[in-house]
């Protein structure tokens, strides 16, 4: 039985994970971490999630939580990251991370804590994601620069940030495809008068509303026809139960990071 503990318990994806965990064969919730004062701390994580009582309480500790768990799922905000990282590395458990908006000092200490734990990093937990890249890569490679490339992400109006870790990975897939330095070619939205378009640009829109769960677009604009690769996620069931696998799959691995790749054994 895989003992999971689950970071960010009390979110939009927290609630999902829960439902996950308890559906899936060989898995069992360990611990469950809202924020320090929190109103659903001393709650059953199970009755917040729907499933029914699961004999765990929601606490605000990520040590506690490790110390419990076999591996720790993080889907939380980068205000939370330092704090549940450095849980899971001081109790050495692997982690599972589906936080995105990271900055580069963190995405830097996730490669550090990686050569002491397993770790899998994925902006997005979907399979269908992770072909979108492979297919994004190979459009980019058999298009090279006579096609424009923008990627169009849309999500929900509670998302905090812009442009979508899933849409970042898709324009590093693809920079890296055509053989460019994605920070000297992105250009993130137009305004005003910006003069014609370089053709070396990546460009990223982002749409944000209502109740919009995550589609991501990579456009491959030429003279005379276009080519769009496009994933529409209708349920965050789809990050969920992606990012359980690759937790169950993450204890059996030794320390390393580690992505939706290597979890699904699409590495050839
Ligand atoms: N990789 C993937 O497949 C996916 C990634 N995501 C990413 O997952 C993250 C969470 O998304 P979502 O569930 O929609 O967001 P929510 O805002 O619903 O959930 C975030 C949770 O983290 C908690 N939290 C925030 N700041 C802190 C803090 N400083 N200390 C402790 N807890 C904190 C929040 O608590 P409180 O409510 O009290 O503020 C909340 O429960 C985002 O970064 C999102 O982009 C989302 C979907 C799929
Ligand atoms: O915040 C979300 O909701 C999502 N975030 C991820 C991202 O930033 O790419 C993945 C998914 O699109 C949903």
């Amino acid at each position: 039985m895989t003992r999971i503990g689950i970071l960010g318990a009390g979110g939009r994806m927290g609630r999902e994970l829960i439902q996950a965990v308890a559906a899936r064969p060989g898995a069992e919730l360990a611990a469950a971490v809202v924020r320090p004062g929190s109103a659903m701390l001393g709650r059953d994580a199970g009755e917040l999630a729907g499933t029914g009582t699961l004999g765990v309480t929601l606490g605000d500790d990520p040590a506690a939580a490790a110390a419990a768990s076999d591996v720790l799922i993080d889907f939380t905000l980068p205000a939370a990251f330092d704090t549940n990282l450095a849980a899971a590395r001081a109790a050495r458990v692997p982690i599972t991370v589906g936080t995105t908006g990271l900055d580069g000092r963190q995405l830097g200490a996730l490669e550090t804590a990686a050569r002491e734990i397993p770790v899998v990093f994925a902006p997005n937990y979907s399979s269908g994601v992770t072909l979108a890249c492979r297919l994004a890569a190979l459009a980019a490679r058999a298009l090279g620069d006579e096609f424009d490339v923008e990627i169009i992400e849309a999500h929900h109006r509670h998302k905090v940030d812009a442009p979508s870790g899933t849409a970042r990975r898709l324009g590093e897939v693809v920079a890296g495809a055509l053989g460019r330095d994605l920070d000297a070619v992105a250009c993130y939205g137009r305004e005003g008068h910006t003069g014609a378009r370089d053709a070396q640009t990546i460009g990223f829109q982002s749409i944000r509303g209502g109740d919009i769960v995550g589609e991501h677009t990579v456009l491959f604009a030429g003279e005379g026809e276009r080519i769009e690769i496009t994933h529409r996620a209708s349920s965050r069931r789809t990050f969920a139960g992606g990012a359980v696998r690759a937790a169950c799959w993450l204890v059996a691995q030794p320390p390393g990071r580690y992505g939706m790749e290597e979890v699904l054994g699409l590495t050839d």
